[in-house]
């Protein structure tokens, strides 16, 4: 396909996306299905400049004068795809595939820059509703923070310590460029690609065949090492999911003592079992999902309890920059109230002495900070453990400056520390 028509094909399956409402990997599949002639170079190109489009929706818009999927392809194309604003000027030529050509506005807008004093939510990408929470967070540094959330992101891995180390996957890995994270031990990350070039399919990797990695955002990993697992302890992940944290413990406990995994839906818990026996962890036992009675029948046994929240997940947009736009401010509370059931049961299952770690991957203060603040109004027998003491032993090193400015409780953004948006706080249970 020719680059007009690759435009033409992105501003058609956004369309889909946000005038359809359909999720941005169902549309840009259904369009693949639906146009068989185009090849993989095609499909990948297209999906980035979806994808680049919907991250820098508000500012791409704010420069064409229209928040059109037309308007939207064209001001993403020339970085998406690695060409000028006069090629892509050209490639809407009007023929069969391609968009009709550019108005003289649109053809200003794609060289244009946007204004000196350009409100946060547009230079920043993120909707105009949420300004007070990023700037409750982020205070003068909301647009910096919110364009770093619409950045390409890239790949990182977790090392499993149970199969491999950090320097055989460095090696296993060499030809796609991948690196030590900064911050996390264990972490290997595969820059993200430049232009129209596809991130390399590392799950297809035989060494991740044989269990030595998973794919794990470095704040991700810093959340689940910060929580404090070690060997012989009794932990509960309590919203495990797909696992990915409850892997990261065990690779840490290195297959001593007892991890129990939990979750409210079955279907987000299934894939845990094919990840489990290829990661080599044998302390995990897989509860019965959306068994309330039996989760709590455990009682307050653990030393870790791991709250990974269900959250409106605004740290991971620049790797789902279609939910960006389709959170809803109903969406806060909801989140909230659930966040808070998941907290009061692991309150309740901590033990004397033991630790509540809260995680979300969100940068909202509704979230995080307030959400901690008011369990500790509920909470009287637990206070907060700052992370800055846990760092040095946990994760090693100086503990970083947290994005928010909070001197006990963590928040990771990408324009501080290059990975998701993830919050974590340590909270700990008084001895009796
Ligand atoms: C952020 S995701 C977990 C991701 C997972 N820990 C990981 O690292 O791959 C949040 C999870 O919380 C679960 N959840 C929501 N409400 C819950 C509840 N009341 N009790 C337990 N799990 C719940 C959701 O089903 C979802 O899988």
């Amino acid at each position: 396909m020719r680059a007009g028509a690759r435009i033409a094909a992105a501003a058609e399956v956004l369309d889909d996306i946000l005038n359809r409402h359909r999720p941005a990997p169902a549309a840009l599949a259904d369009w693949g299905k639906a146009h068989r002639f185009a090849g993989s170079g095609d499909r990948a190109a297209i999906g980035t400049l979806v994808f680049d489009a919907l991250r820098r929706r508000a500012s791409l818009a704010a420069r064409m004068g229209a928040d059109t999927p037309r308007a939207l392809a064209l001001a993403a194309a020339p970085r998406a795809l690695g060409l000028t604003a006069e090629q892509v000027t050209a490639a809407a030529d009007g023929s069969e595939h391609a968009l009709a050509p550019l108005s003289d506005a649109e053809r200003a807008g794609l060289s244009a820059e946007l204004p000196a004093g350009t409100p946060a939510h547009i230079a920043g990408d993120f909707p105009e509703w949420l300004l007070p929470s990023f700037e409750r967070a982020f205070g003068p540094a909301a647009a910096e923070e919110g364009a770093a959330l619409a950045a390409r992101a890239p790949v990182d891995l977790r090392v499993n310590a149970l199969k491999a180390t950090q320097e055989k996957v460095l090696k296993a890995l060499e030809r796609y460029g991948a690196t030590p994270t900064a911050l996390a031990p264990t972490g290997v990350r595969v820059p993200a690609p430049e232009g129209a070039g596809k991130a390399p399919h590392l799950e297809a990797e035989t060494a991740h065949g044989k269990g030595w990695f998973e794919v794990q955002d470095e704040g991700s990993q810093l959340a689940a090492l910060l929580a404090g697992a070690g060997p012989r302890m009794q932990v509960l992940d309590l919203c495990a999911g797909a696992g990915g944290k409850t892997l990261a413990l065990a690779s840490v406990m290195q297959n001593t003592g007892q991890i129990y995994a939990y979750d409210a839906d079955k279907k987000q818990l299934r894939p845990i079992f094919e990840r489990l026996k290829r990661a080599g962890a044998r302390n995990v036992q897989v509860l019965d999902a959306g068994n309330l009675a039996a989760l709590q029948a455990l009682g307050p046994r653990f030393d870790l309890v791991l709250v990974d929240a269900p959250c409106t997940g605004s740290g991971t947009w620049r790797r789902k920059p279609d939910a960006k736009w389709r959170v809803k401010a109903s969406n806060i509370p909801e989140r909230i109230a659930e966040q808070v059931s998941v907290l009061d049961v692991g309150a309740g299952l901590t033990k004397p002495g033991g630790t509540l770690a809260y995680v979300t991957c969100s940068v909202l203060p509704e979230e995080n900070r307030d959400q901690v603040a008011d369990f500790l109004k509920r909470h009287a027998d637990f206070s907060v453990e700052p992370f800055t003491t846990a760092w040095g032993a946990r994760v090693g090193g100086e503990p970083p400056r947290s994005a928010d400015g909070a001197e006990d409780t963590l928040q990771l953004t990408p324009a501080r520390h290059a990975t998701d948006g993830f919050f974590i706080a340590l909270l700990r249970r008084h001895q009796q």
